[in-house]
Parts: structure tokens; C-alpha cells; sequence
């Protein structure tokens, strides 16, 4: 069965253990609503990990990153910042998708 999400594999450990809690993904990935349960997967290999299901989708500015979503990010701001640069390079408009594993 297809996945509805995937994550790089090294965030997978923190998504098991609740140390990761959103994710900010571009306008392609925006269209996730509340109550939603997603399968979630791997990005390497596809392979499913576990079922998020979606708490809220909220759209965000690259400036307006903040030390909150560096936490539920299970990192510092400077990392995040990094990351997000790394993922989506000179994109503005992003979408925080906050979630909660239920399996
Ligand atoms: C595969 C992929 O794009 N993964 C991402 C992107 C942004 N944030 C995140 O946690 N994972």
C-alpha cells in the first residue's frame, strides 16, 4: 500500500519516540487536514513506519520559524533553519502540519 507522507529516515527514530511532533513542508503537501491519519513512510525506501494522524495544518512564514517550532522539531533553531534551507532552498511560504502517532 502507497504511503501518504514520508519523512528522511533519520527523523524516524524521533517520530517513534514523540520527540518530533510537525513537520514543515512546502505548498505540494499543504493539503493534509485535521483528524486525518496518514501512513507514514520512509523517504529512501518508502518503507512504512507508523500512522501520524494530522492535528492541524497551518501555513508559515520562513521568517517566522521560531524557537516553539525548533522544539516540536526535536531541534535548535539554527538547525531548523538549516534543515529547511537544505530541503526547500529560497522558499518563503511553508506549512506547519503538527501531528500525533497513533500506531
Ligand atoms: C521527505 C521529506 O521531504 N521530508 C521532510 C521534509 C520536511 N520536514 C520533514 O520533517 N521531513
Amino acid at each position: 500500500m502507497q504511503n501518504d507522507i514520508t519523512f528522511f529516515a533519520r527523523f524516524e527514530p524521533d517520530i517513534l519516540a514523540g520527540r518530533k511532533t510537525i513537520t514543515i513542508r512546502d505548498a505540494a503537501e499543504s493539503h493534509f487536514q485535521p483528524g486525518q491519519r496518514l501512513r507514514t513512510g520512509r523517504y529512501e525506501d518508502n518503507g512504512y513506519f507508523c500512522t501520524l494522524e494530522v492535528i492541524s495544518t497551518t501555513p508559515v512564514a520562513l521568517n517566522e520559524l521560531n524557537d516553539e517550532h525548533a522544539r516540536q522539531e526535536n531541534m535548535t533553531l539554527a538547525e531548523l533553519r538549516q534543515v529547511i534551507a537544505e530541503i526547500y532552498p529560497g522558499l518563503n511560504e511553508l506549512y506547519v502540519i503538527a501531528f500525533k502517532r497513533i500506531s
